[in-house]
C-alpha cells in the first residue's frame, strides 16, 4: 500500500544490471556529460586502469570513458545511462602488466644500488649532487603514441601497478590540454604514493593547488603553458620542460622512495618527424629518460628504435594499443576542460567547495603572458658578433589589466613584481583565479579563488582559459 503522498505512481524505476566478467575480460563504458553511471562489485576482483575497486561501495561516474578490467573474475551491478558499454574479451591488459613487471625489475636493480650508496657513498656525498642519471635511480619511463593512443591511460596503469608495490613513481604530465592534478594548460609532476581516485580519472584526482579535498592531496610541481599544444609556442614549452626536469631532479634528491622507483612521464601525441621528433629528442635529454614505450604505431616504434637503440643506455620498447581507446574530439575535450575549471573552483560533486570572491586595485596586479614565438629574431637580423639566444625577446611580456581579461583564468606564480621578465618565465604556479570584472573607472578588479584567503603572489601568467559559470 502507498503511503499518502508516496505513491509509487510515476516515479522512474532505477534498473540494475548485474554482469558477471570473465577473466582477462573488460567492460568498457561512456558516460556523458550530464549522466550518472553507478557500479557496485559483488565478487571477485576488479580494477579501472590498475586501480582496484573495493567489493561493496558503490561508485558514480560522470562524463567519462573507462574500462573495468578484471583478472580472476567478477561479478558486479551496474546502473544508469551509458553512451555506451560492452564486454570486450580483447585486452591489452596482460601485455602493459609485463611491462610493469620489466619496470619493476629495474626498480628492484636500482634499490639494491641505492641501498649500497645510501650507505657506502652517502657519507661522503652532497645529497644535492644525488640526482638525475646516478646510480641507484629507478627507470625514467617516456610513453609516446599519436593522438587517442591510450598514452594517459597506459602512464594510469603502470602508476596504479607501482604504487600497489609499495612504489612512489614521479608521475609527470607533458601534455597540456589534459592537465594532471592541475588546470588544463600546464605541464607538472607528482610522486603518487597512494590509491587514485578512480571516480576523477580525468584529472588523475585532486591536488594541493585544488581546494581541501576528502582524499590527501598530491602536491605537484606546476608550470603554465597556457593553451593545449606544446605547437603552439616550442620555444616556451620547452623552457618549460626544463624548468620542470629542474624542480623533478630535486625532489627525487631528497626523496629516496621516488627515486628508486623512477619517473613515468606521459607526453602529448605530437609525433610527426619534423616538430615531434624533436620534441621527443628534447624531453628525452631533458628528463635523462632510459626508456621509451611506443604505443600501437610501428613506424615511430622503428624510428625510435633506430634513433635511440644505439646510446646504449636508453631502451625502446613497444605495446599494442588497446582497442577500447576512445577519441576525445575538440567539443568534448572542452566540456571534460570546462568541467576541471569548474570542480577547481567549486569542488566536485562530493565535496562542494565555495569558492571566494575578492576585490583587489588594479594597480596591485602585474599579469604577464607568454611571448608570440613569431617574435624570434633571425640570427642573420642581429649585429655580428651577438649571440642569437641573447637577443631573443623574453619568453614573457607584460599586459594591461584591462576588460579584455574578463572571465580570463590566470595562474598564480610563485615570484614577485620585482623579478625580470625571464624569472618570471620559469617561474612555477602555486594555483589559479579566474578575472570576474574589471572596472576601469574604480580601478578595481574582482577574482575568484578556490579558497578564503588573499591572494599570495601579485603576478599572474595569462593563457588562453576562460571561465564563465
Ligand atoms: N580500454 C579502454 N576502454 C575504454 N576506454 C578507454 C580504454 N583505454 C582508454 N580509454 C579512454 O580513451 C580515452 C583516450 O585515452 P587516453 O587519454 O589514454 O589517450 P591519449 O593517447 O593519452 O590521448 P591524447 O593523445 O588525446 O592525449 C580516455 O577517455 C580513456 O579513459
Amino acid at each position: 500500500m502507498d503511503l499518502p503522498g508516496l505513491s509509487s505512481a510515476g516515479q522512474s524505476s532505477v534498473t540494475t544490471t548485474t554482469v558477471d566478467l570473465r577473466p582477462e575480460t573488460e567492460w568498457r563504458f561512456e558516460v556523458g556529460l550530464d549522466s550518472i553511471v553507478t557500479l557496485k562489485v559483488l565478487q571477485g576482483n576488479a580494477e579501472i586502469f590498475g586501480t582496484e575497486l573495493a567489493v561493496g561501495p558503490t561508485y558514480s561516474f560522470t562524463a567519462t570513458k573507462l574500462s573495468m578490467f578484471t583478472w580472476r573474475g567478477c561479478r558486479f551491478e551496474w546502473s544508469g545511462d551509458p553512451l555506451a558499454e560492452y564486454i570486450s574479451e580483447e585486452s591489452v591488459m596482460s601485455s602493459y602488466a609485463n611491462l610493469h613487471f620489466a619496470l619493476e625489475k629495474l626498480r628492484m636493480q636500482a634499490a639494491e644500488k641505492d641501498a649500497y650508496y645510501e650507505k657506502e657513498v652517502m657519507k661522503e656525498v652532497d645529497i644535492g649532487k644525488f640526482g638525475s642519471g646516478q646510480e641507484g635511480e629507478g627507470p625514467r619511463v617516456l610513453i609516446i603514441g599519436s593522438r587517442s593512443s591510450g598514452k594517459t591511460t597506459l602512464a594510469k596503469i603502470l602508476t596504479a601497478y607501482a604504487v600497489k608495490m609499495g612504489r612512489s613513481p614521479m608521475v609527470v604530465s607533458l601534455d597540456p590540454k589534459e592537465g594532471m592534478l592541475s588546470l588544463p594548460g600546464t605541464i607538472s609532476a607528482a610522486s603518487f604514493s597512494t590509491m587514485m581516485d578512480v571516480e576523477e580519472e580525468e584529472s588523475w584526482g585532486s591536488s594541493a593547488t585544488t581546494g581541501p579535498m576528502h582524499v590527501p592531496p598530491k602536491n605537484p610541481a606546476v608550470y603554465y603553458f597556457g593553451s593545449d599544444s606544446p605547437t603552439d609556442n616550442i620555444r616556451f614549452y620547452k623552457s618549460l620542460v626544463s624548468r620542470l626536469s629542474i624542480a623533478i631532479s630535486s625532489r627525487l634528491a631528497m626523496d629516496h622512495m621516488a627515486r628508486v622507483s623512477g619517473c613515468i612521464i606521459d607526453a602529448a601525441g605530437i609525433i610527426d618527424q619534423k616538430v615531434g621528433y624533436d620534441l621527443i629528442d628534447s624531453i628525452v635529454a631533458d628528463l635523462s629518460v632510459d626508456v621509451i614505450v611506443t604505443i600501437g604505431n610501428e613506424r615511430l616504434y622503428n624510428d625510435l628504435l633506430k634513433r635511440y637503440q644505439p646510446r646504449k643506455q636508453i631502451t625502446v620498447v613497444k605495446v599494442q594499443r588497446s582497442g577500447g581507446v576512445v577519441e576525445h574530439d575538440a567539443t568534448y575535450l572542452r566540456s571534460i576542460q570546462r568541467r576541471m575549471i569548474k570542480q577547481y573552483f567549486y569542488g566536485p560533486p562530493k565535496t562542494a567547495l565555495s569558492a571566494f570572491t575578492i576585490t583587489a586595485d588594479i594597480s596591485a596586479l602585474t599579469v604577464y603572458t607568454r611571448s608570440e614565438q613569431s617574435h624570434l629574431v633571425s640570427s642573420s637580423a642581429l649585429p655580428i658578433g651577438s649571440d642569437e639566444t641573447t637577443a631573443l625577446l623574453s619568453l614573457v611580456t607584460k599586459v594591461e589589466v584591462s576588460p579584455a581579461l574578463q572571465n580570463a583564468i590566470l595562474a598564480v606564480l610563485h615570484a614577485s613584481a620585482k623579478d625580470t621578465e625571464d624569472d618570471i618565465a620559469e617561474a612555477s604556479v602555486m594555483g589559479f583565479v579566474n578575472i570576474l570584472d574589471i572596472d576601469e573607472t574604480k580601478k578595481k578588479v574582482k577574482v575568484l579563488m578556490p579558497i578564503q584567503a588573499r591572494l599570495p603572489s601579485q603576478v599572474l601568467l595569462m593563457g588562453s582559459y576562460h571561465y564563465l559559470e
